[in-house]
């Protein structure tokens, strides 16, 4: 049967096509040779930036390598403006330089620099009066908090990468990711360790608003009665899920100190009388049964193979026969993110010390291994942010 729309089965969760093992003397391999060789001579490169038909590459080319080498420097001209609050500055009426400098407490000249880069990055827009307002991209900040957050929480991610070849040897020991994610042993038994897990979870909490709604519209759970959430954190996800089903039942597993702030946050909601919260640590306590879904947002990724194969078995166990699992994500392979998966969270993954980003077939592989099937991809609205895969629990788990 064909898939309903919005939706791929397991079977077209396409990987990256391998081209097989590199043939020495294939037309292919000696077109690839010359084409490096010609590229790499500076001689070609002048010709090329000069000759009409080839201008257009050339300085395309030069672009995107000059952005390569730029990257942190943008990247740090919008952590300036976040950590200045120049957004919101900006967001009631377009303002001079001056205004702005007394606002932020900087020399007028170098907050005319700032302005100056915020409106090359395409943030701000110059106004024919000199003075600078929010462009769609300083705008779409406004609105989404949590990526001000995650820009902020980037101090730490780029610290970690000063010296990348040193963090990919495994040489930089512990590092400021893996100290601020430690957080998780920390708050394995101990509900008093308030001050690490309040912080992440108010950055994960924050960050869920952006993805939360994009996975309900995509899966809107009205065939449902009750929901697990595992690694729910906060209950961030889980509070969303109860505004969009009000039949719907909530229960949330994840660390015992998490938990203990996900149960205030339901009370504070008034979600007491439907939720419920369970503290342990997946893959060692097991999970409550009684619910007919299950969810994993944000959690797989953060997980070596091992411990992910322990974890879905965990879930096959806690629902019952044609039980749904739902995995929400950023994951590797999605067309127009490829950096996405494999530079980005590739390197942040690395810094924090465990997990990778999957692309949709590996994800499906080890969920068929762990015993679900009728695996298919629903899309959503924006699979930069986060993409979904459905599965039914099987009667029996294919591998123990
Ligand atoms: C008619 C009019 C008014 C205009 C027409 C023009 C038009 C259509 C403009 C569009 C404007 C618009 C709607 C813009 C919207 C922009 C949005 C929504 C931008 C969103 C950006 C999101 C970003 C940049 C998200 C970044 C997320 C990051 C960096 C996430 C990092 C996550 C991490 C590190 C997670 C860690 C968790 C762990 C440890 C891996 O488990
Ligand atoms: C990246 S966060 C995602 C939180 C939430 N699902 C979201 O998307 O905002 C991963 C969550 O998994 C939880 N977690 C990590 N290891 C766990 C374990 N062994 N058992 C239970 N929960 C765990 C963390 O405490 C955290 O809340």
């Amino acid at each position: 049967m064909a898939p309903p729309p919005g939706t791929a089965s397991a079977a077209s969760l396409d990987e990256r096509r391998n081209d097989g093992p590199p043939q020495k003397n294939s037309w292919r391999a000696r077109w690839r040779a010359f084409r490096t060789r010609t590229i790499a001579r500076p001689g070609f490169q002048r010709w090329a930036a000069g000759f009409p038909l080839t201008q257009r590459i050339a300085r395309a080319n030069t672009k995107a390598l000059f952005d390569l080498c730029a990257g942190f420097v943008y990247s740090q001209t919008l952590f300036a403006c976040v950590r200045l609050d120049l957004f919101r500055i900006l967001a009631d009426a377009p303002l001079g330089p001056e205004t702005v400098a007394a606002r932020t407490s900087l020399a007028p000249a170098r907050a005319e620099r700032l302005l100056k880069a915020a409106t090359a990055l395409d943030l701000l827009v110059r106004l024919p009066d000199g003075r600078f307002a929010l462009a769609d991209l300083g705008a779409a900040l406004i609105g989404n908090p949590s990526v001000a957050a995650m820009i902020e929480h980037h101090a730490l991610l780029y610290a970690d990468l000063a010296d990348p070849v040193a963090l990919l040897r495994g040489e930089t020991g512990p590092t400021h990711l893996s100290r601020y994610w430690a957080y998780a042993e920390a708050a394995r038994g101990d509900p008093a360790n308030a001050e690490p897990v309040a912080a992440y979870g108010a950055l994960m909490g924050a960050s869920q608003d952006l993805i939360a709604g994009d996975i309900l519209d995509a899966y809107p759970l009205r065939d449902h009665r009750r929901i697990l959430d595992v690694g729910g954190g906060e209950g961030a996800f889980l509070k969303a899920a109860a505004r969009r089903a009000p039949g719907l039942d909530l229960m949330l597993f994840d660390l015992p100190a998490v938990a203990a702030r996900a149960e205030t946050s339901f009370t504070e909601a008034g979600l007491d009388a439907r939720a419920k919260t369970f503290g342990g640590a997946f893959p060692d306590d097991p999970l409550p049964h009684g619910a007919d879904l299950v969810s994993l947002v944000r959690v797989v990724h953060d997980h070596d193979d091992a411990k992910v194969r322990a974890l879905l078995r965990a879930v096959h166990a806690a629902l019952p026969p044609g039980g749904t699992l739902l995995i929400a994500e950023p994951m590797a392979g999605t067309p127009g993110a490829e950096a996405m998966a494999d530079a980005y969270f590739g390197f942040y993954l690395l810094a924090m010390g465990t997990g990778r980003c999957r692309t949709a077939a590996e994800l499906a592989r080890l969920l068929a291994e762990a015993g679900f099937g009728e695996i298919r991809e629903v899309a959503t609205r924006r699979p930069l942010l986060t993409r979904l895969l459905v599965s039914r629990r099987l009667d029996t788990p294919l591998c123990k």
